[in-house]
C-alpha cells in the first residue's frame, strides 16, 4: 500500500496507527447551481466524442479517482444536466489514469462523520441520516436518468465504485479490471447502493454475500462469469472504443424507445410482474402515440436501419 493511502488510513483510525500530520477537512455539500447555468465541473470531465453521446470521465487520476465531497456533489450536477440534455442520448462513465476508481476519498470518510450536531444522539443520527441519502443520490441520480449509462470499467474499481457501477444500466470491463466490496474492510457496511442493486445484478446471493462479507477482489473473468459485466475487452482503449460504440448504436435508435425502455426495465426491476406489465400499459398509451413509430417501421419496410432515421429530441 502507498504512503498516501496509509497516511489515510492514519487519519480515519488515529488509535490504530500514530498520525503523522492532519488530512485536511473537505467542505460540505453545498446546493446545486440554478438550471441552465453552465457547471464548472473539477472532478469529473464531460466530452462529446461522438454524436449524441457523452462521456463522463472520473477525474481525479492522481488520487485515482478516490470519489471526494466535490465529485459525489458533481455527479448528482452532471447527471441532473444530462437527464434534461435532449442532444445527449446515451453516456459512458469511465476513470482517467490507471484506475476506474479507488472508492469514496478516505479523507472524506471522516469528514462524513465529523461536522455533525454534537449536543444529541438523535440530532447526530438524523444529520447523518441526511447525508448518506445525499451520498446515495449521487449514484441513483444514473438510474433515474433517462438516458442510458454504460460502465467501461478499467483497473482498480474499489468500494463506492462497485455501488457506482451498480447503479449503471450496462457494465464493460477490460482484462485488467478488478473490483471489490472493500467496505466490511473500511469497519461499514456497504450503504450507497451495492447491498441494494448487486443481488439484482448477479444472479447468486451467494457470492453477492461473500464477496460483500469478505471484501475479496473479483477479477474481469469472474465479474463476466457472474454477470457483473457483460464484456470483457482486452484492454482499456478497446474498452471505451466499445463501450462508445454501444453508446452510438442506442443512441441511434428512437429516444422515446430508447429512455421508455430503460425506465420500464427499472421499474420491473423491483417489482412483481404484474406490477411492471400495469406499468408498461400506463406508460405505452401515451408513448405509442410517437411518430418515431411510423417512421421505424417505414425505415424497416425501406430495408433501412434506425440509425436512417431523423428522430426528434427528446
Ligand atoms: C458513508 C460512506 C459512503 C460510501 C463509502 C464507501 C466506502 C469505500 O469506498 S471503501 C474503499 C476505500 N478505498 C480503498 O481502500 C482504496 C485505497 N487505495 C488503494 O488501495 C490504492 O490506492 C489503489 C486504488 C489500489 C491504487 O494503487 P496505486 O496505483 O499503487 O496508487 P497509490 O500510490 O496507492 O495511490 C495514488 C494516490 O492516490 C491516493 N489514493 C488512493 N486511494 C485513495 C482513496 N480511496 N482516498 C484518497 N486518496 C486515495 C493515494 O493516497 C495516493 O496519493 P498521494 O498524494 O500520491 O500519496
Amino acid at each position: 500500500m502507498a504512503a498516501g493511502v496509509a497516511r489515510l488510513l492514519r487519519a480515519l483510525c488515529p488509535s490504530a496507527v500514530p498520525v503523522s500530520r492532519p488530512v485536511s477537512s473537505v467542505s460540505p455539500v453545498s446546493p446545486v447551481s440554478p438550471a441552465g447555468s453552465p457547471r464548472a465541473l473539477q472532478t469529473l470531465r464531460v466530452t462529446q466524442e461522438r454524436p449524441q453521446v457523452l462521456h463522463l470521465q472520473l477525474h481525479r487520476p492522481s488520487k485515482r479517482n478516490a470519489l471526494n465531497l466535490q465529485c459525489w456533489r458533481e455527479l448528482v450536477q452532471a447527471f441532473q444536466d444530462i437527464s434534461e440534455d435532449p442532444s445527449c442520448r446515451a453516456v459512458v462513465v469511465s476513470g482517467a489514469g490507471s484506475a476506474f476508481t479507488a472508492g469514496i476519498d478516505l479523507a472524506d470518510l471522516g469528514s462524513v462523520l465529523a461536522q455533525l450536531p454534537q449536543e444529541d444522539a438523535a440530532r447526530r443520527a438524523w444529520a447523518l441520516r441526511r447525508r448518506i441519502l445525499e451520498l446515495q443520490e449521487s449514484f441513483s441520480v444514473m438510474e433515474k436518468c433517462p438516458k442510458p449509462v454504460i460502465a467501461a470499467v478499467h483497473g482498480p474499481c474499489i468500494g463506492a465504485g462497485v455501488d457506482l457501477i451498480s447503479a449503471c444500466d450496462i457494465r464493460f470491463c477490460s482484462q485488467d479490471a478488478s473490483f471489490q466490496v472493500k467496505e466490511v474492510d473500511m469497519g461499514l457496511a456497504a450503504n450507497v447502493g451495492t447491498l441494494q442493486r448487486l443481488p439484482k445484478i448477479v444472479g447468486s446471493q451467494s457470492l453477492v454475500n461473500e464477496l460483500a462479507l469478505t471484501a475479496r477482489v473479483m477479477r474481469a473473468p469472474e465479474a463476466l462469469s457472474c454477470g457483473l459485466v457483460s464484456r470483457v475487452l482486452p484492454d482499456k482503449e478497446t474498452l471505451l472504443d466499445v463501450a462508445l460504440g454501444v453508446a452510438s448504436a442506442i443512441a441511434a435508435r428512437s429516444p422515446v424507445a430508447v429512455q421508455g425502455t430503460k425506465i420500464n426495465l427499472v421499474y420491473a426491476r423491483d417489482r412483481p410482474v404484474s406490477e411492471g406489465l400495469q406499468h408498461a400499459a400506463t406508460w405505452n398509451m401515451a408513448m405509442l402515440q410517437t411518430e418515431d413509430i411510423p417512421k421505424s417501421v417505414q425505415a424497416a419496410l425501406d430495408k433501412k436501419g434506425p440509425e436512417d432515421v431523423p428522430f426528434a429530441k427528446l
